[in-house]
C-alpha cells in the first residue's frame, strides 16, 4: 500500500502551511530572546508548542476575514451569511450535513444550510477543489477539467454528438429488447422487478458499446430478489458484474468526498477508496483501449486521414489521440456522463407514470397512435412526438438526474442578493459554490403554485408562455452555457425509444412497496411534511447522480397485443 493516501497528503500540506511557520515563528522569537538572555523560560517553550499551530491557524483565519471584507466593500458587497455552530471549527454543522445528507430527502440539507446560485455561471469554473475530488476516478476528463484541458476534451468528442446516428438506434433496439423479455419473464413468475436495477444495466449495457464496441452484458446477470420473495423461487444465472459494481462504488467514493468538504482526506488517511474499484475498471478498459490504439496503428494511412463516421466513441478518438490515459479519462467520463443519467430519468419516469395512471394511458395513446403497437420507432417519430417530450421533460424538472453540483468562484466576484433591495453577496475567489437545480425547478415563484406537481402539461399549455420562455435558466436539467451536456439529444432519443417501447409491451405500471426492504422506504415521519417530501414513495438520494434507495420495485401488466 502507498503511504501517498489523500490523508497523508492533507497533512503534508497542512504541516507546510500551519506548523512550519509556527516554528519558524518559535525559532525567530527564540533567536531574539537568545541575543538578549541565553536561556528562554521553559513557560514559553511550550507555550510555543501547544499553542503555536493553532495560534497561526486563527491569526490566518482572522486575516482572511479581514481582507475579504475589504474587497467586498471595493465591489459594494456584503459578506455571505454563515452558519454558525456551537462546536470548534462548526464539527457539529458538518456531522449534522453528512448524517442528513445519507438519510433525508435529497436536498433538504441543502435548502436549510446553503444559499441557491441562480444562473452566474461565467464566473465559475470547476474548480481545483472539485477536481482534486474526482481526480482518481474522472482523471482530467471533461467532467472534471477546464481552461485548454476542457476545450481539448470537448472538441475531441462533440463532433460524435453532432448527428443523430442510425447504429445508435440498433443498439438501444438490440438492448431493450433483451431488457423487456427479462421484465416480462419475472413479471410471468408474478413477481416484481427492480426497474432502477433492471434500467442502469440497459443503460450500462448501451452506452458500454456506443462507446467502446464492447458490452458488459450485464442484462445477462441474475436480477436482485424482491424482499417478499425467497431466493430460492428465482433463476440465478449470476455473470461477473465486476465493472459495473466496480465503478458504481468509485462513484460513491466521490459523492462521500463531496459531503465532507475539502477535510474529505482525512477520512482517507490509510487508503484512497477509489483506488481498488478503479483498478477493477482500468483492468477492464485496458485491453480495449489497447486494441483501439492498435487497430488504428495499423491501418493503412491512407484510411487514417479519412474522417470516417465511427460506429463507437473510442474508434473516433484514437483518430486525435493515441495516449491511452487521455483515451480512458475521456471514455470513462462519458460513460459516467452518460450512464446513470438516463437510467435516473427513466426510473423516475417509470415512478411518476406508476403514480399518475392518466397520465401513462394518455402516453401510451400517443404512442400507439403514431407508431402503432410494435413497429420500431425511428428518430423522425420521435422528433414529432410532443407529450413524450413534455413527459421526460416533467420528469427532469421533479427529478433532475443531476440534482446538485459545484462551481469554484476564479476571481472575486458578487451574486445578487435574494432580498430585491440589499447589497449583493460577495463571493471571494476560490470559493466553492454549491447550487441545487433540484431545489430551482421546484419553487414556487419560478414555476406556479403547483411547482410540486407532476404534470407534463405545464410543458404544452400557457405556463409555458407564463414561466419558462421568459425565463428560460429556470429548467436546468442539462446545465446550461459553454458547458451544456453534449448528449442532450442522444439522451432523449434513447429514453424516448425506451418508453415507447415499454408502453408498446405494457399496459399499467403499479409500484409495489413490499417489495422494497423496510429500512430503504420512506419513513413514516416523512408522510406529515410538507411538498414533496410528504408525497414521496421512495427515498430519493444522489452520488453525483440522483438515485432511489433500495431500489425502485413494480409490476407491469402486459399489452393484449404485445
Ligand atoms: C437525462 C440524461 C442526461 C442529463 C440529465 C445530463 C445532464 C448533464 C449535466 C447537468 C451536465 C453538466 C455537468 C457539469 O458541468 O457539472 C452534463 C454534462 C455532460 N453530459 Fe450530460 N446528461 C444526460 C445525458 C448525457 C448523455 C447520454 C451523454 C453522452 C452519451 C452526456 C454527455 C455529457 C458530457 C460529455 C458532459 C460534459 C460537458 C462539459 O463539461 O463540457 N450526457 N450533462
Amino acid at each position: 500500500m502507498s503511504w501517498k493516501t489523500p490523508g497523508v497528503v492533507l497533512l503534508i500540506r497542512w504541516f507546510f502551511s500551519f506548523v512550519v511557520p509556527a516554528v519558524g515563528l518559535f525559532i525567530a522569537v527564540s533567536r531574539i530572546f537568545s541575543f538578549y538572555d541565553p536561556s528562554l523560560p521553559l513557560w514559553a517553550i511550550l507555550a510555543f508548542f501547544v499553542g503555536g499551530t493553532p495560534i497561526a491557524f486563527a491569526v490566518r483565519v482572522a486575516w482572511t476575514q479581514r481582507s475579504r471584507r475589504r474587497r467586498a466593500m471595493i465591489l459594494g458587497a456584503r459578506a455571505v451569511p454563515c452558519v454558525e455552530g456551537k462546536r470548534i471549527g462548526n464539527i457539529d454543522v458538518l456531522t449534522t450535513i453528512m448524517k442528513r445528507s445519507e438519510h433525508d430527502y435529497n436536498g433538504q440539507v441543502m435548502y436549510d444550510y446553503m444559499s441557491i446560485l441562480a444562473t452566474e455561471f461565467n464566473n465559475y469554473w470547476k474548480g481545483d477543489n472539485f477536481r482534486a475530488t474526482a481526480q482518481s476516478v474522472l482523471g482530467t476528463g471533461v467532467f472534471n477539467s477546464d481552461g485548454e484541458t476542457w476545450k481539448f476534451h470537448r472538441a475531441v468528442t462533440r463532433p460524435f454528438f453532432n448527428h443523430d446516428k442510425i447504429s445508435h438506434f440498433d443498439i438501444f433496439d438490440r438492448h431493450t429488447d433483451k431488457t423487456i423479455s427479462l421484465m416480462k419473464e419475472r413479471f410471468n413468475l408474478g413477481h416484481a422487478i427492480d426497474f432502477q436495477d433492471v434500467i442502469s444495466r440497459f443503460t450500462l449495457d448501451s452506452a458500454t458499446e456506443f462507446l467502446f464496441g464492447h458490452c458488459v452484458d450485464t442484462l445477462f446477470a441474475a436480477l436482485p430478489c424482491p424482499y417478499n420473495v425467497d431466493k430460492a423461487e428465482l433463476p440465478d444465472n449470476s455473470s461477473s458484474e465486476r465493472f459495473a459494481r466496480a465503478f458504481l462504488e468509485a462513484q460513491h467514493g466521490i459523492a462521500k468526498r463531496l459531503t465532507v468538504g475539502q477535510t474529505w482526506p482525512l477520512l482517507e488517511l490509510f487508503g484512497d477508496r477509489t483506488a481498488g474499484p478503479m483498478q477493477i475498471v482500468n483492468e477492464f478498459l485496458e485491453p480495449i483501449l489497447k486494441e483501439a490504439i492498435q487497430k488504428h496503428q495499423s491501418s493503412s494511412d491512407a484510411d487514417k486521414d479519412v474522417f470516417q463516421d465511427e460506429e463507437t466513441l473510442l474508434g473516433h478518438l484514437v483518430h486525435q489521440t493515441t495516449d491511452i490515459i487521455l483515451l480512458r479519462d475521456e471514455v470513462l467520463n462519458i460513460l459516467l456522463a452518460g450512464r446513470d443519467t438516463t437510467a435516473s430519468t427513466l426510473t423516475s419516469a417509470i415512478y411518476l407514470l406508476a403514480m399518475h395512471p392518466h397520465v401513462l394511458t394518455r402516453l401510451r395513446e400517443e404512442v400507439l397512435a403514431k407508431i402503432g403497437p410494435s413497429r420500431r420507432p425511428t428518430y423522425d417519430d420521435i422528433r414529432d412526438m410532443k407529450y413524450i417530450r413534455a413527459v421526460l421533460n416533467e420528469t427532469l424538472r421533479l427529478f433532475p438526474a443531476v440534482p446538485a453540483n459545484v462551481r469554484e468562484s476564479i476571481n472575486d466576484t458578487t451574486l445578487s442578493s435574494p432580498n430585491p433591495g440589499e447589497k449583493p453577496l460577495f463571493i471571494p475567489a476560490k470559493t466553492t459554490v454549491a447550487y441545487s437545480v433540484l431545489l430551482m425547478h421546484r419553487r414556487p415563484d419560478l414555476w406556479g403554485p403547483d411547482a410540486d406537481e407532476f404534470d407534463p402539461d405545464r410543458f404544452l399549455d400557457d405556463r409555458l408562455r407564463k414561466y419558462l420562455i421568459p425565463n428560460p435558466f429556470i429548467f436546468l436539467p442539462f446545465n446550461a452555457g459553454p458547458r451544456i451536456c453534449l448528449g442532450q439529444q442522444f439522451a432523449y432519443n434513447e429514453m424516448s425509444f425506451m418508453l415507447i417501447r415499454l408502453l408498446q409491451n405494457f399496459s399499467s405500471i403499479t409500484l409495489d412497496l413490499d417489495a422494497q426492504s423496510p429500512e430503504c422506504r420512506p419513513p413514516a415521519e416523512w408522510a406529515t411534511a410538507g411538498g414533496r417530501k410528504g408525497i414521496e414513495k421512495f427515498r430519493p438520494k444522489a452520488t453525483l447522480t440522483l438515485y432511489s434507495v433500495g431500489g425502485m420495485w413494480v409490476k407491469m401488466e402486459e399489452a393484449e397485443n404485445a
